[in-house]
């Protein structure tokens, strides 16, 4: 059964090229390899640049009784949203970025002992071009701390309890909103655990935990991209920021900015819930953007299903024939490796 881990290794696109920079010791003279262009429109070709900061994303409670209603206005509106009563201890998230602090903080040869292996996901990588570094786990990232860490035991056990604990949190969290979609979607409330069961295959969903980092950029911040457009191809991804720099793409209205709200979690649709909702909830096109000021961190939590299992629209509530063919997460990666932004249109039905 083709893994997670074989699934994205065969997608050039997720970023595995460690261009080592050591961001602290740049001042204003910013190599080439990392000096952003803003005529390039980058693979999703958007050449729209207005930044709008006075309309955002739905701000949703979890413990409200219309959360489902909530949900399907902000899925099928703005493909975003962000959550708050969302249940994930303070402290889990607090230690979470005190250890991600504590990892990008190294010096850049500790950190390149984790470099990811070619084609990999996990241990420490970046992106092409991007004033960006990042380090990638499934499940326990024991193997790469032993390396950062080998003579220094509490270091590595502390910073896999601190990742393990948030996956745990994760894991409920996502659980329960995806039954909140699927709810949405029209299966009734009573159906969903055994509807998420057949979807699954009664087999436990897979996801990525990243770690983000975006140092301050030395020269004014239009020359520089933390990470470029791009739309998660998961199910949905849960983020945790530190501080603001995440804009979501809204046809008509340009980059619409994401304030950072303490104590909220930010939710984006990925291209598998379009698929799942027949095209009524597209997956959000989304990127990070720098700052001059501060060094900003960010988590996403990838959440999808096991690589093999086939996701088919559901059609319940949209009345309309299925729009997409049936594909597995793993398939997927190889179409989005290829196609890009025309991924999905790739696997339309055309009637
Ligand atoms: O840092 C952010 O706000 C966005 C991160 C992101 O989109 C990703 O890692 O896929
Ligand atoms: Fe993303």
């Amino acid at each position: 059964m083709p893994s997670i881990r074989e699934a994205f290794a065969a997608t050039p696109s997720e970023g595995n090229r460690v261009l080592a920079i050591d961001f602290d010791s740049v001042n204003d003279d910013v190599p080439d390899t990392h000096t952003w262009l803003i005529t390039n429109p980058g693979v999703y070709n958007i050449t729209d640049e207005r930044i709008i900061a006075s309309t955002t994303i739905p701000v949703i409670d979890l413990n409200n009784p219309n959360v489902v209603k909530d949900l399907d206005y902000a899925c099928e509106n703005w493909y975003a949203y962000q959550v708050i009563n969302h249940g994930v201890p303070r402290d889990v998230i607090k230690n979470l970025e005190l250890h991600c602090n504590r990892l990008f903080t190294l010096e850049m040869k500790k950190k390149l002992r984790a470099a990811r292996a070619a084609n990999g996901i996990t241990g420490y990588g970046s992106a092409h071009i991007s004033w960006f570094e990042c380090f990638g786990m499934i499940g326990s990232p024991a193997e790469y701390c032993k390396k950062i860490w080998p003579d220094q035991e509490d270091q590595c056990s502390e910073f896999c309890d601190a990742m393990e604990e948030y996956q745990k949190e994760m894991h409920k969290l996502c659980a329960k909103l995806m039954k909140m979609v699927i709810n949405s979607l029209g299966i009734q409330s009573d159906d969903t655990d055994g509807f998420i069961g057949n979807l699954m295959k009664n087999t436990s969903p897979q996801n990525l935990l990243q770690l983000n980092s975006y140092p301050v950029f030395p020269e004014p911040s239009s020359k520089a991209m933390g990470l470029d457009a791009h739309a998660d191809s998961s199910f949905f991804t849960v983020l945790h920021q530190t501080r603001p720099g995440l804009q979501i793409y809204k046809d008509g209205l340009g980059w619409v900015e994401v304030p950072h709200i303490e104590n909220a979690l930010v939710i984006f649709m990925g291209d598998l819930t379009t698929i799942l909702s027949n095209g009524r909830y597209q997956s959000s096109i989304h990127r990070a953007v720098v700052s001059q000021i501060y060094h900003r961190y960010s988590v996403p939590f990838f959440y999808g299903p096991p690589g093999d299992v086939e996701i088919s629209p559901i059609l319940e509530s949209t009345g309309k024939s299925p729009m997409y063919r049936s594909v597995t997460w793993h398939e997927f990666h190889l179409i989005k490796a290829k196609y890009f932004d025309k991924a999905l249109e790739s696997i339309r039905i055309v009637s």
